[in-house]
């Protein structure tokens, strides 16, 4: 079977030929770096927070693709203002919203008629749309692919890290102690999939007022960075509470797009997104060797 050798799998021969199993790997070989953005618990922002990784990621030039996989309640195209079904190409290629040159983002909720309608799938259902979505994807080469789960460790969890083997997820929390339970929750299920850790987010970490700019630590402070030591994974940053993040994504207007913005939820995000890069491209230990030594 001939490689695709940078052409587009729409033309190479795994199309026409191809395995299933070969046009996923010839797709998956052409994407760099693979984040799969998880928490244990529901609402603590890892939609969101997948959404400004990829955003700050492609405003400093990588070429990102987000993929929405939270197949109960996709988010991601209401947060970023995408309407519409995706399209499909003549050779039968789904392909994705392009939010901007270096963003294409793609969504279940896009591939619906009826957004309001409760996706009902089963295991292997899910998983076989998970697979189809990678492999069908006219992504082209990208430097990164971050795909948002759903909350907890279910099915979209499990077939992402099968379908995906050398991704590393970030994992998600709030600055809580009591979220420690939920964080651990998602290592124990890292290490029995075996997928790499790249670290741990915290977000919602405190208020700056916006009349005094004093900062109030809502759900405590620094409960993320200390999980993380006492877990023995990466800490990769911590995003503060704004509430502009909940109108910009209520507008479809995430935050980052306001130029004159020089807030403290942008700059985290911007550390955010260095800490990510830097995380991907150092060699060494793997966040699962990492957490392997948790006990
Ligand atoms: N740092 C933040 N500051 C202010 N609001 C935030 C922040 N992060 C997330 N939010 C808001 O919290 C709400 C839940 O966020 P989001 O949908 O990203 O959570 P989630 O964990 O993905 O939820 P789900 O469990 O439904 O998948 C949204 O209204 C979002 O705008």
């Amino acid at each position: 079977m001939a490689s695709c050798e940078g052409k587009s799998c729409s033309t190479c021969e795994h199309r026409s030929k191809g395995t299933k199993d070969e046009l996923l790997e010839c797709k998956l070989s052409r994407i760099k770096h693979k984040i799969i953005v998880m928490s244990g618990k529901g609402g603590v922002g890892k939609s969101s927070v997948a959404v400004y990784i990829a955003l700050a990621l492609a405003k400093k030039g990588h070429r990102v693709g987000l993929m929405d996989i939270d197949l109960h309640g996709p988010s991601i195209p209401k947060m970023l203002g995408l309407h519409g079904l995706l399209r499909i190409s003549k050779d039968q290629e789904i392909l994705p919203h392009e939010y901007s040159p270096n963003l294409k983002v793609v969504s279940i909720e896009s591939m619906l008629e009826d957004t309001d309608s409760a996706v009902i799938w089963r295991g292997p259902l899910k998983h076989g749309v998970i697979q189809q979505f990678i492999s069908d994807c006219t992504w082209d080469d990208l430097d990164f692919l971050v795909v948002d789960c759903p909350p907890g460790t279910g099915d979209e969890p499990l077939s992402i890290a099968r379908i995906i083997p050398d991704a590393k997820a970030v994992i998600v929390t709030t600055p809580q102690e009591v979220a420690l339970a939920d964080v651990r929750k998602s290592i124990n299920f890292c290490k029995k999939v075996k997928l790499d850790i790249a670290g741990l987010v915290e977000n919602m970490a405190g208020l700056y007022c916006p009349h005094c700019n004093e900062f109030i630590p809502i759900f405590r402070t620094g409960g993320g960075e200390k999980t993380a030591e006492r877990m023995q994974i990466d800490f990769l940053g911590s995003l503060p509470f704004d509430p502009a993040v909940v109108v910009g994504g209520d507008q479809g207007r995430p935050i980052l797009e306001d130029a004159e913005s020089d807030s403290p939820f942008r700059k985290a995000v911007e550390a955010l997104a260095d800490a990510v890069v830097a995380r991907f491209e150092r060699n060494g230990a793997t966040g699962a060797e990492e957490s392997r030594a948790v006990h």
